[in-house]
């Protein structure tokens, strides 16, 4: 059986990102939030756009005010006033100056601005009471923040606030993102409906699929729910080959156990399936079933309890579809030390998984196991959780107060 560090790898090795020509479609500025970006954006303009003042004061030549003092100031001229917007039309000249407002363009000649604080208007003159510090004190300079021609934003990174502003500046309106990862789930077993169905005996509501619809939508791709599939090998067969045809990734849940009525990896051998995973030394989730189809598709089948189902996504799937995605950065899982807040035990056989919350106290991170049933039968305490406490084989305590491995969610 794989120890969950080589089913990572393994499951890793096995999926690269869509194709950055292929699977890429073109979208308008506001809706490339948390798309990724399918290839670099270089910008015709620079930045700043032009020599611009970053104060609210006067244009001047360095030379004529460094040495400006309370005691003797020196007199300008003003032979211009600049708002943000307009275009200077004269050359500051020695003993010149231009009244010149935040964001406007620089004149010509001039080459340093000192702010209105440091000065006393006198009608058409005004008198520089201070010297600036350093020459081009106050100017931003064309294209000291970026030159025109070169890379603004490589390929491959989640576009957010930040990024978009700089897509706006640079009026790059039509932005090429990844399309999203489709991803193909289902649930098996005879025992399922759906939640809108009244109950008969024996019956059980089928909450992984709604709850991998939500994650996968999380996660930045397009779920695709293909229902309930009986543990039938005829109607798994039909559904397999479906997902496999028209997903980058499949997720079922159930019918991965030793049960006569687990066919998941019987049907996916008939289909030509490679299997890659058939168990993990893990809890829960020990049963996860990972194959591929035509070195294509990745199909997961996770273990039908529902803590089970959503501890596998989010320790294998959930970087997958990140992965596939187009991410470069940032699709791994992501684990942090935090102090534990109670005693946790397992038996050291698996590396062990418990849910709970990571808070925020004083500035250090905490984890609270989640009341009730730490069991994979048990979903009603995984709401409100947010990390996974991690527990290494051969590990039997993790004393409270102690510090514990957590997987962010
Ligand atoms: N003899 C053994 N039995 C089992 C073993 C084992 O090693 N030897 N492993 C156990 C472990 S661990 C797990 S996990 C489960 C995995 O079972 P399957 O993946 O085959 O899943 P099912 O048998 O179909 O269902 C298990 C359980 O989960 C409920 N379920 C299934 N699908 C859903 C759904 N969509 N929504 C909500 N609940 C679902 C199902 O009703 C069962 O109660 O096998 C153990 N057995
Ligand atoms: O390991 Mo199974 O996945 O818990 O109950
Ligand atoms: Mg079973």
């Amino acid at each position: 059986m794989l120890s969950v560090s080589e089913a990572e790898a393994t499951i890793f090795n096995l999926v690269s990102p869509l194709d950055n020509q292929q699977d890429m479609e073109i979208v308008d500025l506001l809706a490339a939030d948390s798309r990724i970006l399918a290839s670099a954006v270089a910008s015709q303009l620079d930045f700043p756009y032009w020599d611009n003042s970053a104060m609210d004061g006067y244009a001047v030549r360095y030379a004529d005010v460094q040495q400006a003092t309370q005691q003797q100031p020196v007199i300008l001229e003003i032979v211009e006033e600049i708002p943000a917007g307009y275009q200077p039309q004269s050359t500051i000249r020695p003993g010149q100056a231009a009244r010149i407002f935040t964001g406007a363009v620089m004149p010509a000649g001039a080459d340093t601005v000192v702010m209105q604080e440091n000065t006393q208007r006198q009608e058409k003159r005004v008198l520089i009471l201070t010297a600036p510090q350093k020459p081009q004190e106050f100017v931003r300079q064309r294209a000291a923040c970026y030159e025109a021609g070169t890379q603004l934003l490589p390929p491959g990174i989640m576009l957010h606030g930040s990024e978009i502003a700089v897509l706006a500046t640079a009026q790059c309106t039509q932005v090429s993102v990844y399309r999203r990862p489709r991803v193909a789930i289902f649930s098996t077993g005879n025992e399922l409906v759906p939640p809108e169905n009244p109950l008969q005996p024996g019956q059980i509501v089928d909450s992984n699929q709604y709850a991998l619809a939500a994650l996968v939508r999380q996660s930045g791709a397009e779920p695709l729910m293909l229902g309930i599939v009986p543990d039938e090998p005829a109607a798994l067969e039909k559904a397999i080959a479906y997902a496999v045809s028209n997903a980058d990734i499949v997720i079922s849940s159930g019918g991965v156990s030793v049960g006569d009525y687990d066919y998941v990896e019987q049907i996916i051998k008939s289909l030509e399936g490679k299997i890659q995973i058939q168990a993990v030394a893990m809890k829960p989730g020990k049963p996860l079933t990972v194959a591929t189809f035509r070195d294509q598709v990745i199909y997961f089948g996770l273990p039908g309890n529902p803590a089970s189902a959503l501890v596998t996504f989010w320790r294998f799937v959930q970087p997958t579809i990140k992965k596939v995605s187009g991410l470069v950065d940032g699709w791994q899982p992501k684990f942090i030390k935090a102090l534990n807040h109670q005693e946790l035990r397992s038996n050291g056989k698996w590396e062990t998984y418990f849910w709970g919350k990571l808070h925020l106290q004083n500035g250090i991170y905490e984890f609270q196991l989640a009341g009730g049933s730490q069991s994979s039968g048990n979903l009603i305490n995984l709401a409100q959780t947010n990390a996974l406490a991690v527990m290494a084989v051969g590990q039997t305590l993790i004393p409270s107060g102690e510090e514990v491995q957590v997987l962010l969610n």
